[in-house]
């Protein structure tokens, strides 16, 4: 019998669609299987939804904060299997993966602040009567979430949009059904009442059929470019139905004038090969002065990089990085490094895949100063691109000279410039002596460009989880002081 693996109104059911599995990336075993979605599941999903907000929309917000702060405690009371459900999903380290727990427990307070502070009800005083706004949900809301963090950045959008009022289709990357199981599980044992949130697991079609659905008013998107692309096409045309992105980036981070060499290394590691370099934030281009200090860091970040630990995500002793999340993206890294060696690039450590049969990569760092015209992709994973330079604006020009604007960073005991850099760069998250990964769930979290739709997620995700209202209010309605001119009564 089929793996109950969809959770309609209330009910987990079996795919009627194509089935599909995940294998555990670092030890090659399946640790998933299912059968996906079919588009009348989808369907049948989307009215239960429909058919759902309604009431949990006419909760008080009060009620609605006393169920997902049910979920927080059920994350709580289940961070070590949850961790080990997404270590064993996308071959992240466990250590990363209890830090990923931490961010979706976290995650539930700040957006209740964030609701009040961003879509919370205001009255303003006003001569004849009381002027009002507030904010109401869109309704039925699909949450489309990547493989990388797949507890995390999922619930980012579930969480807020929930809290505002509105249900939700779930379709999580096929990458990591597991997770998605798992939490939606939680979410079950919180006490959503049916329909509130229902988990749609597939592969693309199962994607495309709830996108394409007209009976969903909107979509939250966490993922590469390409599918945010196709996404925002598919809405053209649809302004009614609120799209929000969140799409990959191209980071640059630059160093001038440190003193610390080991603490300006440990910061350029931390933002390129943190996850096996599978965050949209990490660095991917690497901006050196082209003097003795750069080159002092260079052959430092060299000898720490060969040194990184990449390992089983149970290791003990445990890794810096655990597996990537497929072979097919361990060959894609080692693809993407061939190809700058083509162009020109010369290899300073090699992107090494370490057993064919796992995702188990090295990190790599490749100098790329000589290529012309670099191409402006994104290559998730731990390949880090230096790039020498003699100007400062100059290295800062390189930076911005990208499709994306999602992270970007300088590492540098200048203020002054740091202050010039700020004032130039184009990235949604700028960052001074700290890496660029690991931003905060109490900021906007967004990018322009190629990177986003100006929707930042994060604490700015109640802005796209509800729209404003404005009233004004009278309990009976009566004359006005002074009548407009013109009219008799
Ligand atoms: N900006 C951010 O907040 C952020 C965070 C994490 C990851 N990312 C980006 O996400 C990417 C990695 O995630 P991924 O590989 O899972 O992304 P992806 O675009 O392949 O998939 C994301 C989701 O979209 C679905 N999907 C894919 N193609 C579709 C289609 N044609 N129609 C409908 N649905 C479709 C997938 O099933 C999945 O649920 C990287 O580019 C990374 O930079 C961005
Ligand atoms: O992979 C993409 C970025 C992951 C992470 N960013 C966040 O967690 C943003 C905060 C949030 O969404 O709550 C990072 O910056 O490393």
């Amino acid at each position: 019998m089929s793996h109950a693996v969809q959770f309609i109104n209330g009910q987990w059911l079996a795919g009627e669609g194509k089935s599909f599995s995940s294998l555990d990336p670092a030890k090659n075993q399946q640790v998933w299987q299912g059968q996906a979605a079919s588009a009348e599941q989808v369907d049948a999903a989307i009215n239960a939804a429909r058919a759902a907000q309604y009431s949990w929309g006419d909760l008080s917000f009060e009620a609605r904060v006393e169920v997902v702060k049910r979920f927080a405690e059920q994350l709580a009371e289940n961070k070590e299997a949850l961790a080990l459900c997404i270590a064993r999903d996308t071959g992240k380290a466990l250590w990363e993966s209890r830090t990923e727990v931490a961010a979706m427990i976290g995650k539930v307070d700040i957006s209740v602040r964030a609701y009040e502070e961003r879509t919370g009800t205001k009255e303003n005083p006003m001569p004849q009567g009381r002027a009002f706004i507030r904010h109401k949900p869109h309704g039925v809301v699909a949450v489309f979430g990547p493989y990388n963090f797949p507890g995390h950045l999922p619930n980012g959008h579930i969480v807020p949009a929930l809290l505002a009022g509105n249900t939700v289709l779930f379709k999580p990357s096929e990458l990591t059904p597991m997770v998605a199981e798992h939490t939606v599980k939680l979410w079950e044992k919180a006490g959503l009442p049916a329909g509130v949130l229902n988990l749609l697991q597939g592969e693309v079609d199962t994607g495309k059929a709830l996108a394409s659905h007209d009976g969903i008013d909107g979509l939250f998107f966490t993922g590469s470019s390409r599918t945010g692309h196709y996404l925002h096409q598919q809405f053209a045309g649809r302004p009614e139905k609120i799209l929000a992105l969140e799409m990959g980036g191209n980071n640059p981070l630059i160093v001038q004038d440190v003193s610390n060499i080991d603490a300006a290394v440990h910061d350029i590691v931390q933002s390129a090969f943190i996850s096996a370099g599978q965050r949209c934030t990490c660095a991917r281009k690497l901006f050196l002065p082209a003097n003795a200090q750069g080159d002092a860091i260079l052959a430092r970040l060299i000898e720490v990089t060969r040194n990184i630990k990449t390992g089983l995500y149970d290791a003990d002793p445990q890794p810096f990085i655990g597996a990537m999340i497929s072979v097919a993206a361990a060959k894609g890294m080692r693809a993407a490094q061939q190809q700058l060696v083509d162009l020109g690039g010369e290899v300073l450590v090699e992107l090494q895949h370490l057993q064919s049969d796992t995702a188990l990569v090295s990190p790599g760092i490749i100098e790329c100063s000589n290529i012309k015209n670099f191409p402006d992709e994104e290559h998730f994973g731990p390949l880090l691109k230096v790039f020498r330079f003699t100007d400062f604006d100059t290295a800062i020009d390189a930076a911005n000279n990208t499709s994306f604007g999602l992270s970007a960073g300088l590492l540098s005991d200048s203020q002054e410039l740091y202050q010039h850099f700020y004032r130039r760069i184009r990235a949604g998250i700028v960052n001074w002596n700290r890496p660029i990964t690991g931003a905060s769930s109490a900021a906007p979290f967004g990018g322009i460009g190629g990177s986003g739709n100006h929707r930042a997620s994060a604490y700015y995700a109640a802005d796209y989880c509800a729209y404003p209202v404005a009233s004004v209010e009278l309990d009976q309605v009566s004359m006005p002081e002074q009548l407009s001119p013109g009219l008799t009564f």
